[in-house]
């Protein structure tokens, strides 16, 4: 990997104070070119990261054995082991509504003392992001304008729900170049949000084809848009390609919620949404949300969230075809429609 890589400068939300006309441009902006920007004062203690990050730590340090008592099977995504994702990434899920059951089977599992404080600390970490979500599809729907969010946040977002990831990334000792810990994909949240360390290794793909690293900024969060919020919103909102690089030979680990729409959801996004600063063209072709999930989990090439297919491939209208696309393979399944 020989690309030369550049810093992006995202802007950063503070979700405590109330909102000004600027920041909600400045965060349409950006969710527009990078889909990605920062929230600072969002209410979660460095003690409660310091503490997720010790159990977490203990939890991966386990024997695979041990580990592997949790899955992979096709019933259980719960722990993914290394060698599916990449060699060097692990990662443990945690689903909501009722994050204290779902850790603590884990944990049951895992730990020989049976102890609450990892599934108390996750039912915290659960909550938080909970309601920080709904704040953050609230505040994106209110930066597109006429009155959005008061029309349509309540009937389209009510039923959202979440999962958290922990990610383990172990590089080898021995790191010569920087090796992909997680390679490119797309969401297929909502939105995502992220917590990385301070070794850093996010990086967002711009429109042209070139890798920003996403330095970690100290107390922030990294949010992300994924496909369901690309389609909804008729791409005012970007679903970009990302990525994990290791340059360090040192363990990383990072917390990703994904806040997602029921499986039953039809997404269609409303004419209002369309139309926007004069853009007719209905981009996606009406879909429900578990058959896009399906088609990503069921296609070679959309294994584990790797792009290859994604929501453009699976419901884009031949609209896209004037798009910037560099994707081979687009798939264009209905002719062009308009609103
Ligand atoms: O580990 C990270 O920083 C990001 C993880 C990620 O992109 C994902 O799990 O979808
Ligand atoms: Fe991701």
């Amino acid at each position: 990997m020989s690309e030369s890589k550049t810093c992006v400068e995202l802007p950063i939300l503070d979700i405590s104070q109330p909102l000004q006309q600027s920041s909600l441009s400045s965060l349409a902006e950006a969710c527009k070119t990078w889909g990605f920007f920062l929230i600072s004062n969002h209410g979660i203690s460095r003690d409660v990261y310091s503490r997720i990050y010790m159990l977490s730590h203990q939890l991966f340090s386990l024997s695979s054995d041990t580990k592997l008592q949790l899955g992979p099977s096709s019933s259980s995504k719960t722990y993914i082991p290394h060698f599916i994702a990449s060699p060097f990434f692990e990662s443990l899920r945690v689903d909501g509504p009722n994050y204290f059951e779902s850790a603590q089977t884990s944990a049951n599992i895992l730990f020989d003392q049976q102890s609450s404080e990892f599934s108390e600390l996750l039912k915290e970490y659960g909550s938080k992001m909970t309601e920080l979500s709904k704040k953050i599809v609230e505040v994106l729907l209110m930066s597109l304008g006429n009155g959005i969010e008061k029309k349509y946040y309540e009937s389209e977002f009510k039923n959202c729900d979440g999962y958290l990831r922990i990610i383990n990334y172990s590089p080898p000792e021995s790191l010569e170049d920087e090796v992909e810990g997680l390679g490119m994909h797309t969401d297929m949240s909502c939105v995502t949000i992220v917590y990385q360390d301070e070794i850093g290794g996010l990086q967002v793909r711009s429109k042209e084809g070139k890798w920003m690293d996403i330095t970690p900024c100290k107390g922030t969060l990294i949010v992300n848009v994924g496909d369901m919020l690309q389609a909804w919103s008729n791409e005012k909102f970007r679903s970009s390609e990302h990525r994990v690089v290791l340059k360090q030979p040192v363990n990383r680990l990072s917390l990703a919620f994904f806040w997602c729409f029921e499986d039953e959801k039809m997404i269609l996004a409303p004419d209002e949404v369309v139309v926007g600063e004069g853009d007719i063209m209905r981009l996606y072709e009406p879909f429900v949300c578990s058959d896009y999930v399906k088609f990503r989990e069921n296609n070679e090439r959309g294994k584990f969230e790797k792009v290859g297919f994604t929501v453009k491939d699976f419901a884009g209208t031949s609209s896209h075809s004037n798009c910037d696309d560099n994707n081979q393979n687009m798939k264009v399944l209905s002719s062009c429609s308009y609103i």
